[in-house]
């Protein structure tokens, strides 16, 4: 079997997520439902204020739910504790932020070196191939100071990816680039989807690139419908 095949992606069921109490209670997530196989890279689009990124925190452990179910790579995120979670999350999920959050003083290459040293795992492919499989051979001895915000992006998603996560979330990828630098992220985005089996959830107010995933969802009042 290939590890697409043993992997379970992400499943949330009927989750839940207050703020406050009384009057002042937020329901930032009210009994979503939201599964994603691995391979498959789902948006999520919808006003301000509407819950995705509660939704990205929830499902890659970053908060707990009020109430509900969030299961990453067959683990129930809410049966582990606080030490264990931050293990977990080290080595199961990838985050992408706007601006690819890289490191100022590393080379694109180091970036990608520092998280098999964290984590103390080689990287399922080389960092070397991973920079190439994101177009970044040719800058890997670069520092982000001398990228632009699509190639610090890429990336990012090369780092995203070294640890092999069975869930990758991805929040507003291409809000700081143009048009077409923003179609090529994405697309660069699904095709890793699919090449590594892992179960992408991408939040994003740009229609523009909804063609490129494999399904749309919405989100209003912290709940999620089709598109
Ligand atoms: N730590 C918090 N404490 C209280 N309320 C919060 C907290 N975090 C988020 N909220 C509220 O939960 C709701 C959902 O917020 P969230 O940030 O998930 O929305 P969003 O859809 O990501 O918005 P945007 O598109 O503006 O980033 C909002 O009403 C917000 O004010």
């Amino acid at each position: 079997m290939t590890a697409t095949t043993t992997r379970t992606g992400l499943a949330l069921s009927d989750v839940t997520l207050a703020f406050g109490d009384g009057d002042s209670q937020v329901v930032a997530l009210d009994h979503v439902d939201l599964t994603v196989t691995p391979g498959e890279i789902v948006a999520i689009v919808g006003p301000s204020g509407a819950g995705k990124s509660s939704l990205l925190a929830v499902a890659g452990g970053l908060t707990r739910p009020t109430s509900g179910s969030v299961v990453v790579g067959g683990t129930d995120l809410t049966s582990l504790s606080g030490a264990a979670l931050a293990r977990f999350r080290r080595d199961n999920v990838g985050f992408v932020f706007q601006s690819g959050n890289l490191v100022p003083a590393l080379t694109a290459i180091d970036q990608l070196r520092l998280v098999e040293k964290i984590t103390g795992r080689r990287a399922v492919k080389p960092p070397v191939q991973l920079l190439a499989a994101v177009g970044m051979a040719d800058h890997a001895k670069r520092r982000p100071g001398k990228l632009s915000g699509g190639e610090r992006q890429r990336v990012g998603i090369a780092r995203a990816l070294v640890a092999s996560p069975s869930v990758l979330l991805v929040d507003e990828p291409t809000a700081a680039l143009d048009r077409r630098r923003s179609h090529e992220i994405v697309e660069l985005l699904a095709r890793q989807t699919h090449d590594f089996g892992v179960a992408t959830v991408m939040v994003t107010h740009d229609h523009d690139v909804l063609e490129h995933c494999d399904r749309v969802l919405e989100m209003v009042d912290g709940r999620l419908a089709a598109v």
